[in-house]
């Protein structure tokens, strides 16, 4: 059986995508909740648990006040012990893991804050490389609120449409997607000399040779041989970290070990359906809960997100969809919807997969399970660690439920099951009583918990 246990939300909702998007509930801390997690953070086997306080970790002032508006109490396990080893001199690389939503952003954010010397604020000194522009923004608006103290602060974005032909990267950081940073740079718009610190989120899917790893070695090509390159993810697969310990010379490794990769707040059920046709119907009945918090629905094609989302709405559901065809702007006008709660149900590819943070997610389904290679030729345990951990963000919990309906599917999920070393609660598509109950017992805990908060922002409940 999947762990059951019900933990404590996080002391700090999520940071809104960037300076202009409506959406930060820091509001969501309040004195119950904290209590709750310093109670996790207290122990320090847990991967939200630290023995030390950011005050020990020799932060700047400025960065020290960020944080502590952002009422992050105490270092996650990740933030304690990366931190003072990414912020020695002289500066050494980094390949850090660390279960999904457990910090790795506040860390790495911090140590770019702590390294970039704002009295040379038009310099370009930091690149943080991200798989998609969402997650680009949304690490944008994290450095926006940590840094928010520090004068000069100035963060510019690299992702398609964000500089026009012509203009120039003029910020001390810069947070952008590979492909655009190549361009900038190709046409002499990003003047790369300046930069100490290169970071790279989700690396092991930046650095795998079938995804996005030659740009980024092409990028790496392109920057001052001297600097210190940190990459970050929950998930480190040993061919792609063996690359990555070539990619960062002599890194500082911090790596988990395979009992730890999964978020024990996050209850993993799946859903036996009879067949292809019904996952569908089992879906929709699937609504109700739904909307209990947020949700997230991934399936494998963005045309059948289109199409499910489409029949959804004509069945009478209010449904978003988000992927790769829809237009930059529109795709962060969906984002930013789903953030603030205006909709709450949203299918998307695996271009969500990845390092979204919302903390009112509480249950993930995967529609289709992941697959990876030629023709879907293998069960993909790294997206679907990723995938799931979109909820149980920081010691909250949540349900992600894994459609199987064939042989494939079921084998598929059994050697993920087999890969992480977990089982999964079976749910009925017989028994709706049952079915409802299990997934009920689990979401209305962590909306009982996030009913404590006094001032949730206007859409969160
Ligand atoms: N020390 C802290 N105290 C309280 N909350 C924190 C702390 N550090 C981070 N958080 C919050 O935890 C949430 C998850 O953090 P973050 O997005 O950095 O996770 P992550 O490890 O990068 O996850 P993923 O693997 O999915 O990318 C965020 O909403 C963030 O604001």
């Amino acid at each position: 059986m999947a762990d059951q246990s019900a933990q404590a939300p996080a002391g700090a909702g999520e940071v809104q995508a960037d300076g202009a998007a409506p959406t930060s509930n820091l509001q969501e801390s309040s004195y119950d909740v904290e209590v709750q997690l310093s109670d996790l953070q207290k122990d320090k086997e847990h991967p939200l648990g630290s023995a030390t306080t950011f005050q020990e970790l020799g932060l700047p002032h400025e960065v020290l006040e960020g944080l502590n508006a952002l009422k992050f109490l105490k270092p996650s396990k990740v933030q304690e012990k990366a931190l003072p080893l990414m912020l020695a001199d002289p500066p050494r690389n980094m390949i850090a893991q660390s279960q999904s939503g457990t910090g790795k952003t506040a860390a790495f954010v911090t140590t770019v804050l702590s390294r970039v010397d704002f009295s040379q604020a038009s310099t370009p000194q930091a690149l943080l490389l991200a798989p998609s522009r969402e997650l680009a923004r949304q690490i944008q608006g994290v450095i926006t609120t940590i840094g928010q103290f520090i004068p000069n602060l100035g963060v510019s974005a690299a992702i398609p449409g964000s500089i026009p032909r012509g203009g120039t990267v003029d910020k001390a950081i810069v947070v952008g997607t590979p492909g655009t940073v190549t361009d900038l740079i190709r046409r002499r718009q990003f003047d790369t000399r300046g930069l100490k610190v290169l970071v790279i989120d989700e690396a092991d899917n930046m650095l795998d040779q079938q995804g996005l790893g030659d740009q980024c070695s092409r990028v790496k090509g392109m920057l001052p041989k001297t600097i210190q390159i940190l990459l970050f993810s929950a998930t480190f697969p040993e061919k792609v970290l063996k690359y990555a310990t070539t990619f960062a010379p002599s890194a500082n490794i911090i790596k988990l070990k395979v009992q730890e990769l999964t978020v024990k707040g996050i209850s993993q059920m799946y859903m036996d359906c009879p067949g292809e046709a019904d996952k569908y119907e089992i879906l929709c009945k699937l609504y109700g809960l739904m909307n209990i918090g947020s949700s997230i629905i991934f399936v494998k094609t963005r045309e059948s997100a289109s199409q499910i989302q489409q029949s959804m709405v004509r069945d009478g559901h209010k449904v978003s969809v988000l992927h790769g065809a829809y237009e930059g702007s529109e795709r962060d006008a969906l984002l930013d919807e789903f953030r603030t709660g205006k909709s709450k149900v949203l299918i998307t590819t695996n271009v969500l997969a990845r390092g979204i943070d919302v903390s009112t997610v509480s249950m993930v389904i995967n529609y289709d399970i992941p697959m990876k290679g030629m023709g879907d030729a293998t069960h993909d345990t790294e997206t679907y660690l990723h995938r799931i951990g979109r909820t149980g963000r920081f010691g909250r919990v949540g349900v992600s439920i894994t459609f199987i309906s064939d042989k494939k599917s079921f084998t598929a999920l059994h050697d993920i099951a087999k890969d992480l070393q977990i089982d999964l609660v079976a749910l009925s598509p017989d028994d709706w009583d049952e079915t409802e109950k299990q997934v009920q017992r689990v979401i209305k805990s962590s909306r009982a918990q996030a009913s404590f908060v006094p001032s949730a922002a206007p859409g969160q409940e």
